[in-house]
């Protein structure tokens, strides 16, 4: 069993003087991570990597998967740890390691070390070469192979000496809360959930709000958004979700628009609401799912149609990816199944058959014209009516 984890963290290694900020905000993250699954885990910097130590009972599978979910960490590696790191006590915790780890020390290796302590009378060419030396004494089966080893094994010399042979990929990415929050604009398809969980990525807190049509759209239509808010919330934290109840303001716009302008003036009146609610929640901009040429309402002519109505920021982390793309991401992050289930958005459900592609803002202008007062009284109406799901944790 491994005493503990050592993490290497992702771009964090590059930043400058505020470095700290950022491991700070990594080791919060992990420690929150961490408290909701069994054991006894202490979460403490260490030059350059992050180490958990792991006591109690836990369960190893279960601390490598919530350790892959945590935005900013590149590996993870199960180490033995040596606290006096006097050399002999070193390599003979090397080939005890060697030996738990491996039921037939047959196989080729490299040694691989890092030396962030330089008073340490070894460099870290000479570890590898001494290590190495040592481990051939003692298990006369192995043999090196400095280009394509069956097994790598890293001696870090650090403040104590980690010991490891397994790194897990991390999934890179910014810690949780380096950057501000976002409100996510998540309908039930594949891909808001995506770039929900791709703008969390680069560290963003994300809430979220969903536009529901009843009855022209279910309860498991919305149950379905919920659904995919709690599988997105593994990765991006809490998100507070926003229910609207579109649906006066759809058949008002229905009944009041050209039916081919449809789909963009919704799509307005979502990004108003959203972006009330944005301000509202602290958020710095709002993200949604589109894609360049995906659907009639994601041509360039389009997006910048619904970007006219917004004065904050409005990101779109899909802009340029293919759906095939997209899906692979949702696949991964285990919302695919569930976007995929046949329940109807309030957008699919009021499409004119040939929405326009190049809408012009002068005509579309002109149409919200006729929406008068009594639109804004629906919008207010449905600002004051909002259900708030809080979700994950
Ligand atoms: N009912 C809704 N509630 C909240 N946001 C929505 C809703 N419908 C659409 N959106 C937002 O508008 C974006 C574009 O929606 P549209 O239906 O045109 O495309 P889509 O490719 O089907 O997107 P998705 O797969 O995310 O549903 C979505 O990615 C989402 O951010």
């Amino acid at each position: 069993m491994a005493q503990g984890f050592l993490l290497k963290y992702a771009e964090i290694g590059v930043k400058g003087k505020n470095r700290y900020k950022f491991e700070d905000a990594l080791c919060d993250q992990i420690r929150l991570r961490l408290s909701f699954i069994d054991g006894d885990f202490t979460v403490q910097k260490e030059s350059g990597r992050v180490f958990v130590q792991a006591d109690g009972d836990f369960d190893f599978d279960e601390v490598i998967e919530t350790l892959q979910r945590v935005f900013g960490l590149a590996g993870i590696s199960p180490v033995e740890v040596v606290e006096d790191k006097n050399w002999d006590n070193v390599t003979k915790a090397v080939g005890d390691f060697v030996e738990k780890q491996y039921d037939k020390c047959d196989f080729s290796f490299k040694v691989k070390s890092k030396r962030s302590d330089k008073h340490y009378p070894y460099t870290s060419p000479e570890v590898c070469v001494e290590m190495g030396g040592y481990l051939l004494d003692r298990f006369p089966e192995l043999s090196v192979d400095v280009h394509n080893p069956d097994v790598y094994i890293w001696v870090e010399i650090r403040e104590k000496a980690y010991i490891y042979s397994k790194v897990y990929k991390g999934i890179g990415g910014m810690p949780l809360g380096t950057a501000g929050k976002a409100m996510l604009l998540l309908s039930g398809g594949i891909d808001s959930p995506v770039a929900g969980y791709m703008i969390s990525k680069r560290g963003v807190w994300i809430d979220a709000v969903y536009f529901h049509a009843p009855p022209y759209t279910s309860e498991r239509a919305k149950q379905k958004v919920v659904d995919l808010a709690k599988l997105v919330s593994r990765y991006t934290g809490k998100i507070r979700l926003h229910v609207v109840n579109f649906t006066d303001i759809q058949m008002y716009i229905y009944e009041q628009c050209p039916h081919e302008e449809l789909t963009i003036i919704m799509r307005r009146y979502m990004m108003r609401i959203a972006q009330h609610l944005a301000k509202e929640n602290g958020c710095l901009g709002l993200v949604t799912g589109e894609s360049i040429g995906q659907v009639a309402s994601q041509t360039m002519q389009s997006l910048a149609a619904t970007n006219e109505v917004c004065d904050i920021p409005v990101y779109r982390p899909l802009i340029a990816f293919d759906k095939q793309d997209i899906v692979d991401i949702s696949e991964k992050i285990g919302t695919y199944e569930t976007s995929i289930q046949p329940y109807e958005d309030c957008c699919t459900i009021f499409v004119a058959k040939h929405p326009v592609t190049k809408p012009n803002l002068k005509a579309i202008n002109k149409s919200e014209e006729n929406l008068t007062e009594k639109i804004d009284e629906m919008v207010k109406e449905a600002l004051d009516t909002i259900e708030i799901i809080e979700i994950g944790k």
